[in-house]
């Protein structure tokens, strides 16, 4: 059985087409990215598997189960960017929010909130935090449900050398531990460095790409996109 199974689909904004007959399958746990340049679609690719926009054709399953509420409920964890917290309430109040809507252990939300370092801040207003301490607040969000499909929007937008590398950490091991990370970033290197897989987004498609470092993702990302010719120069 897939943990993610997107056939067929076709969504459009409008007059304005981002998928056509575009197909994904993951049957591995792991980190998978997504990249293409802004505006291309990883967003809206990550809120059509959460169910949060519906496409005009096409099927997305996940774990067998087509992407109805409760089956997003039960096997997925959405991460949206940082910018979605109310900035009047407190992490506190977020945390407490996803607990007991998916009945997790206070012991599990410590274990979380302690791996990434959120116990420091969580009881202060959102609008104090920086962005690395909402990615946080975020990603904690993200890891405390349990979820076998985490979706990950941003993770590494922000971030100071020990943020990143505590948040780089945290999603290596999710992937180590049988869970399905989905990570949209325009951070090649940190893609290189955390998926085991990436895919573009191009001509209205999920294609899948492959490359062992970030310099070779560098070159796939402007083969794809900025039809620059490769000079073999890297900055
Ligand atoms: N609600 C909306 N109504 C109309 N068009 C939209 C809407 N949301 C997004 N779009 C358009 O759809 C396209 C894809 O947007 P999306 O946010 O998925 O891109 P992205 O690849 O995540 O970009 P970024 O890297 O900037 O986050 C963009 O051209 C955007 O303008």
């Amino acid at each position: 059985m897939a943990i993610l199974e997107i056939k067929g689909l076709n969504f459009q904004f409008r007059k304005k087409p981002i998928f056509m007959d575009a197909q994904l399958m993951l049957t591995q746990p792991g980190v998978y990215g997504i990249v293409a340049p802004n505006g291309t679609g990883k967003s809206t690719m990550l809120n059509l598997i959460a169910g949060i926009l519906r496409p005009q054709s096409g099927t997305i399953q996940i774990m067998g189960k087509t992407n109805t509420p409760a089956t997003v409920f039960t096997y997925v964890s959405y991460a949206q960017s940082a910018e979605h917290f109310l900035s009047v309430m407190k992490g506190q109040d977020y945390l407490e929010l996803f607990q007991k809507a998916h009945h997790i252990s206070a012991e599990r939300v410590g274990a979380v909130t302690t791996r990434l370092g959120v116990d420091a801040f969580r009881q202060e207003r959102i609008r104090t935090y920086s962005m690395g301490m909402k990615q946080r607040l975020t990603l904690a969000i993200a890891l405390m449900v349990d979820a076998p499909l985490l979706l990950l929007d941003e993770p590494l937008n922000g971030l100071d050398p020990d943020s990143l590398a505590v948040i780089r950490r945290t999603i290596i091991q999710e992937g180590k531990s049988q869970h399905t990370v989905l990570l949209a970033s325009h951070n090649l290197d940190e893609l290189a460095r955390v998926t085991d897989q990436s895919f573009v987004l191009t001509d209205q498609q999920i294609q899948p790409v492959t490359f062992t470092n970030g310099i070779e993702l560098e070159k796939l990302y402007r083969h794809y996109f900025s039809g620059l010719e490769d000079t073999g120069e890297t900055v």
